[in-house]
Order: C-alpha cells, then structure tokens, then sequence
C-alpha cells in the first residue's frame, strides 16, 4: 500500500519565531484533513528542536534537509543523524536539486547520505530530476535513471520516498503537467524493486494545482517549496481534494 505523503520544504527561510507563527496558523485547518495522509514539515535546522516540542502530541511530522554519512566529526557546516533523531526528526530530504547544483552533492554522496539516514531510522525522501537543457534534449528519461541507479546501490527500498522534481520547475511558477509528471514517476516506480514506495511530485506545486496533480494514478504526494511557507496556502494543499 502506498503511501499519501505531502511534505513543506521550507529551505532558507523562517526563523524559531515565525516557525511558531506558522504553525498556529496551520495545525487548526488538520483537523479537515483525512488521516491517511502524511503531513510533513522540513524547516531549517535551527527551527527543529522548537518546532519538535510545538508539535508534540500533533499529527505532523517533522524532515531535516539535509543529513552527513558519519555519525560525528570534523565536518564543519554539516549535521548528523543522532543530532536529528534527538529532535524528533523522522525524515529528511536528500539530493535536492539545490544541494547537487550548489553545493557539490553527487550520486555519490547521496547514496552515503541515504544509508546513513537508514541506518540510524530516517527515512530519506531522495529528489531526482532533469534540467530544462536535459528535457529538451531527450534525455530525462536516462537521466532519471542514472541518478537512480547510482543514488541506491544498497539503500533499503521498503524505508523510503521518492521526489521527482524537474528542476525546471522549482520555484519557476512553471509547472510540470500533471500527466507528464504522472508518466515519469511511472518510469521511476518501473525501475524500483519495492512498488510500495511513495512517489511524490515536486515544483512549483501551489493550491491551485494540486487537485490535478494528486488525481494522477502515479503520484503519491507533493514535496512543496514556496507554497509551504502559508499556513493557509500549505493548508489547502495538504486538504487537497
Ligand atoms: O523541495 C521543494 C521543491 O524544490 C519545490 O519548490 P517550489 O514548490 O518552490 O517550486
């Protein structure tokens, strides 16, 4: 059975402060919303451990964005997985568009990540995507592909998420049509050896959208930027119809 998983990525923005004013604006409008979905809330790392006792006894969950392969050393700039597990933290995204075109993350590096965040009871939701050069050349198909052959060598599929985020689309207003999303996780879910895994859209996924995208028969929920940091625009989305 797969999953129904809506996830708010909230990257660089939002202080303790206003994280707290988020989300008294936001956990009201749950109580509409069907239990079988995941709620899911990724807010910078200082947000989490505040965030975490907010949300205590609530039905969200809370994603880091970003976790390293070793359980602590001298890696300036990163996190480790026993420092989110301590916080409640429960997923976290990795290889992000973001991360691969800005700060030096590969296949390779993700795959490290994505063991790791299993080994210590994460569960990774892992973003694949194409460039706008990529789609235009033919090749999301293998691109796609690739990334996923090299990002699970050895990762354990019955713990996992999966976002197809055309990269094209992130934060562009720009959104992938509903069916051509729906056709790519289609090939994405063909290549993985568990069907039970969640396949989540992402990009530029807004209120206005989402009842098309999640009527597709492929996508499994949405991992949304911009239109996370509303409460009632992120309220809307997750109350989808
Ligand atoms: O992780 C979220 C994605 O990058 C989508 O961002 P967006 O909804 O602002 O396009």
């Amino acid at each position: 059975m797969r999953k129904i998983v809506i996830a708010g990525n909230w990257k660089m923005f939002k202080t303790q402060a206003e994280s707290e004013n988020f989300l008294r604006g936001f956990l009201p409008h749950l109580e509409e919303t069907p239990s079988e979905r995941e709620v899911i809330l990724c807010p910078p790392f200082t947000d989490l451990s505040v965030m975490s006792k907010y949300l205590h006894g609530s039905r969200v969950n809370l994603g880091a964005q970003n976790v390293h392969w070793e359980e602590n050393g001298a890696y300036t700039g990163e996190i480790a997985a026993p420092m989110l597990t301590e916080v409640g933290v429960r997923y976290v995204i990795i290889g992000h568009s973001e991360r691969r075109q800005y700060f030096g993350e590969t296949d390779e590096t993700v795959n490290l990540r994505l063991k790791a965040a299993q080994k210590y009871g994460l569960t990774p939701i892992l973003c694949v995507g194409e460039t706008k050069q990529q789609r235009d050349a033919g090749e999301t198909e293998k691109l796609i592909s690739t990334q996923l052959e090299k990002d699970l060598v050895d990762v354990d599929q019955t713990n996992l998420i999966i976002a197809y985020e055309p990269i094209w689309a992130i934060g562009t207003g720009d959104t992938c049509e509903a069916t051509e999303a729906n056709r790519v996780i289609g090939l994405i879910r063909s290549q993985l050896t568990n069907p039970h895994v969640s396949i989540q859209y992402g990009g530029s996924v807004k209120p206005n959208n989402i009842d098309e995208i999640m009527a597709q028969p492929e996508i499994d929920g949405a991992l949304v930027g911009g239109a996370s940091l509303e409460a009632d625009s992120f309220a809307r989305i997750v109350n989808y119809q």
